[in-house]
């Protein structure tokens, strides 16, 4: 898959488009592009006069006609294969995709026995049970075992992951193998609705709907040919009260050079494109309007834990409290955490055993494992002998032990505040209602987040970072990483809040998640990127999920969607200004053909008029396939305010709109003059 992914442009893949340029050349097919379905008309029309000229009375002569025939035939090609080139590697990658989706059998629980089924039998609420070295028969949550997941067939990742039973990392997809253990999987998907279903409708572009943004400037797009075709065709009429002859073929030509077809041939391959390089990303965007949502964002909300910093928040230091000793404290800290399955717990173990600490596990025997919570932010043991062991947020355990009447000792805050100022996380461990110190949780800020959040900041994005830690540690963190605001002590309904409230100022939010109690906001959210390692409840409610689950990666996700919404942008510019440009070109040579006196208004001094008609249509023709490499691949982009961009882009592209086509009508009048 990966190394699919990741190729470029093959010889089928070119193949293929010059096939589909032809397909596609189908009136139904082109109907749904009113501005080429235009030229295709007219094609046809001049096609019609090149065999029948009897018909149409005089002309120009054959010889001309076939040209305009020819070119008129090109232009509509070029614009097809635009699209069928951007739509070429999804569908290399579809048919990969198909090829791995093969039958798998299934070992499916029936009144508790096991019974081997074809994968293609299983339906939504079945239970099977996968082993070492089986494929998973399709996607679903594991209910009971633990096992690692070779998940390359999707992700591309060799590594394998751990995949268990509850938690947010219990979700499996179908097609991927275990490699170790056995887990019992419950099915969430009928068939066909699976995720790499999904993905293959995604990547082959099945579904593919246009998004508003296209719709409007489609809308556009195909008004401006409405005006261009009246004006042509009151032209006919008004020449003729004139006594002016102008050939039907001169006036095709006139108006297909002047309606917008550089990006009404462009436009589906450059939306094409762009969901294309966010999929080359591992990122698999369910519509394009999320990525050209993810282009128009103006808040992005991050947890701090694992998105901006490395996450694996490591136990690096006891902190006794009071008179307390170090190895009471490192005890305690020890049994809190012997069950504690979280990374932060299991780094209370590593700590003990990296300093030589002992203590007894025995203990916590028969005792009722109390497993962490964000809403309670505290995890810990309840024991046999009616004791109860707590870890946690230092806020929380104080609340903790002072519902219990509990004191809390004097010099607490100030070691949990220095702990905090550092960015690091305090977390206080008690016994019943008496606290006995604190674990120095670790945590870094990852390399260059400083440089992206100014990026972010040049575009005009606001940062939200959310955290439950404490605000002091929060307060650190944001400062060292340059995010422009934070919420501390957040719960995961505080997310969905914040969402809202931008949302109500009329702000576009991105923001990235993997939890089940990630998944309202997500849902929320303008643009929800969810972890692959997430929960299915994560990923049913995001609109892109991201393979190789790496929060940060929201913000090249947003770079991606401003990129596609700025190439549109860019291009449409360019084409428009071209029609003016060709304007200029081409109405004076259609009169002076006419009215030779009119031989004043060649300011561009073009060999003759019916060279500068024929250079014109040929210039407007090759545009478009010179125009695909910046369609597929997006125009430059550096990160800048809207504002900023919207002028650096009209200049460049406006400007050059109208110099290009001067220059390159008047290179092949020079060489159609030669020819004629
Ligand atoms: N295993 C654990 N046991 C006890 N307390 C914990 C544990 N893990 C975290 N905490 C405490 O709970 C708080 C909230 O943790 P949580 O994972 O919800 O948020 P976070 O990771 O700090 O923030 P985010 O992931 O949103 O950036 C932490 O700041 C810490 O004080
Ligand atoms: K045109
Ligand atoms: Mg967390």
């Amino acid at each position: 898959m990966q190394t699919n992914r990741k190729k470029s442009l093959s010889g089928d893949i070119l193949r293929n488009a010059v096939k589909d340029s032809f397909v596609k050349l189908n009136p139904m097919t082109m109907m749904k592009n009113p501005v080429m379905f235009v030229v295709e008309v007219g094609t046809l029309i001049v096609l019609l006069m090149t065999i029948f000229p009897g018909y149409f009375g005089t002309g120009q002569s054959t010889g001309f006609n076939v040209t305009v025939f020819a070119i008129l035939l090109f232009t509509l090609l070029f614009a097809n294969f635009a699209e069928a080139l951007a739509e070429g590697r999804g569908k290399a990658q579809a048919d990969s995709l198909k090829k791995s989706k093969k039958e798998i059998s299934a070992n499916k629980v029936v009144n508790g026995g096991l019974k081997l089924v074809p994968s293609t039998e299983l339906r939504k609420g079945d239970i099977v049970v996968v082993s070492q070295g089986e494929m998973i028969p399709g996607d679903g949550e594991v209910i009971e075992g633990l096992a690692s997941v070779d998940e390359s067939a999707i992700t591309g990742e060799s590594a394998p992951v751990i995949k268990e039973a509850g938690g947010d990392f219990n979700s499996v997809t179908g097609g991927t193998r275990v490699v170790s253990d056995k887990i019992k999987v419950r099915i969430t998907n009928d068939p066909g609705e699976s995720f790499i279903d999904r993905m293959i409708a995604l990547v082959e572009g099945a579904k593919r709907q246009k998004t508003p943004n296209e719709i409007a400037l489609n809308t556009l797009l195909t008004s401006l040919t409405l005006i261009f075709l009246i004006v042509v065709v009151t032209l006919a009429p008004i020449a003729k009260y004139l006594d002016i002859q102008l050939d039907i073929p001169v006036l095709i030509s006139l108006l297909v050079c002047l309606i917008p077809t550089t990006i009404g041939g462009l436009l589906s391959a450059i939306g094409i494109a762009g969901m294309d390089r966010v999929t080359q990303f591992n990122v698999l965007a369910m519509s394009g309007k999320a990525v050209e949502a993810a282009g128009d964002i103006n808040t992005m909300i991050l947890d701090k834990t694992g998105t901006i910093t490395f996450g694996n928040r490591m136990a690096s230091e006891f902190t006794p409290v009071d008179s307390e000793n170090m190895a009471v404290l490192g005890e305690w800290a020890a049994i809190s955490s012997l069950k504690d399955e979280t990374p932060e717990g299991r780094s209370v173990l590593e700590l003990m055993k990296k300093q030589g600490m002992a203590y007894d596990s025995s203990i916590a025997e028969d005792g009722v494992f109390i497993e962490f919570k964000a809403e309670t932010r505290m995890s810990g043991i309840d024991l046999s002998d009616g004791r109860k062991v707590r870890k946690g947020a230092v806020d929380s355990v104080r609340k903790w032990v002072e519902s219990q009447g509990g004191a809390v000792p004097s010099d607490l805050e100030l070691k949990g505040n220095t702990i905090a100022s550092e960015g690091g996380t305090p977390l206080a461990v008690a016994v019943d209602n008496h606290i006995l110190g604190l674990i120095y949780l670790k945590d870094t800020v990852k390399p260059g987040m400083k440089e992206r959040f100014e990026q972010l900041r040049r575009m005009g994005i606001k940062t939200i970072m959310c955290t439950g830690d404490n605000p002091l540690t929060a307060a650190t963190i944001a400062r060292e990483a340059g995010v422009d605001e934070f919420i501390a002590e957040s719960k995961p309904e505080d997310k969905i809040a914040v969402i809202r409230k931008e949302q109500a100022e009329g702000k576009l939010v991105a923001m990235t998640g993997d939890g089940t109690n990630d998944a309202p906001a997500l849902a929320q959210a303008d643009v929800g990127l969810a972890m692959n390692s997430g929960t299915t409840a994560a990923k049913e409610a995001a609109n892109m999920v991201d393979l190789d689950s790496d929060p940060s990666k929201i913000i090249e996700v947003v770079a991606i969607g401003k990129q596609l919404l700025m190439t549109r942008g860019a291009l449409t510019t360019f084409s428009i200004a071209n029609d003016v440009a060709k304007y200029f070109a081409i109405i004076p040579a259609m009169f002076t053909l006419a009215i030779p006196q009119m031989e004043a208004l060649n300011i561009m001094r073009l060999g003759s008029p019916l060279s500068a008609i024929l250079s014109a249509l040929v210039f407007n023709a090759i545009i478009i396939p010179l125009l695909i490499p910046l369609a597929m691949r997006g125009v430059g982009y550096k990160p800048m305010s809207s504002n900023k961009l919207l002028q650096r882009n009209l200049f460049i592209y406006g400007f050059g709109g109208i110099v290009v086509p001067f220059l390159g009508i008047k290179l092949i009048d020079l060489m159609v003059h030669l020819w004629i």
